[in-house]
């Protein structure tokens, strides 16, 4: 079966949501603990990020965060970006309401969510440090981005290379692992030591080990690509 490059990014998009429906709970667990849908029914069903920031006592330099979960729940409906447009977030603030069920589903002794890593609580240290010491886990991550890369690289390179990388004449992958995206670019591509010490061989792109919060080389263009978005 011969899908277009629009149906295979909705595929995509589909079974990320469903990879990553865990990121909701999570977000929501948040929500509900912070209070967020009282101060925005206290502000007359509209607050803004500092007002939910204030009454939530989130520091200023977590306000990106929350204005991130807040990005996540309004795309899944708890949060309407138009005062008139919450049916979810009547739920939590209204009488009768299903703040107390969401609470106690969401309650880490029923839902088996750590606080405030998961990964590290898990692991303790973060996904990037247990790569470093550990080649399987290292392996099935690289691995893992590949698969991702190459399927969404493939597409962008295809539907919009000609826009995006005409007259590149050289690009840095920042953090680029085993450097799918580099290839399907053809370009530079940088990343940690560990990580360039599994890259493969006889290859017209260039591997640099550094950290990207230390220097990142000079280059016509800076690529940097998470996981799904380029
Ligand atoms: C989510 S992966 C994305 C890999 C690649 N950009 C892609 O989309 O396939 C994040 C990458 O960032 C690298 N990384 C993490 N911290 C870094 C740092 N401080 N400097 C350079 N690379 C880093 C990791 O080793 C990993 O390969």
């Amino acid at each position: 079966m011969e899908l277009t490059s629009h149906a295979l990014l909705d595929a995509q998009a589909e079974l990320c949501q469903n990879t990553f429906a865990f990121v909701k709970s999570m977000a929501l667990k948040s929500a509900v603990d912070l209070g967020i849908a009282d101060t925005i029914q206290h502000h007359g069903g509209g607050a803004t990020l500092s007002q939910i920031a204030i009454k939530a006592m989130v520091p200023p330099s977590k306000i990106p965060c929350l204005s991130r979960l807040m990005r996540v729940l309004t795309h899944a409906g708890v949060f309407s970006t138009q005062a008139d447009d919450g049916e979810q977030l009547l739920l939590l603030v209204g009488s009768p309401n299903q703040a107390a069920f969401t609470s106690l589903a969401l309650h880490p002794a029923m839902s088996e969510l750590p606080d405030p890593c998961m990964f590290k609580l898990r692991n303790g240290c973060t996904a990037f440090e247990l790569a470093n010491g550990d080649p399987a886990f290292n392996e099935a991550f690289n691995d893992g981005m590949v698969s991702d890369t190459e399927f969404t690289m493939d597409i962008v390179v295809k539907e919009h290379g000609e826009v995006l990388f005409q007259g590149v004449s050289s690009l840095i992958d920042v953090a680029g692992g085993l450097g799918a995206a580099a290839h399907a670019i053809s370009k530079a591509v940088m990343d940690l030591a560990h990580v360039v010490d599994k890259s493969p061989g006889n290859t017209d792109v260039q591997y640099i080990a550094g950290d990207m919060f230390e220097s990142v080389p000079p280059a016509n263009v800076i690529f940097l690509k998470v996981c799904g978005s380029p």
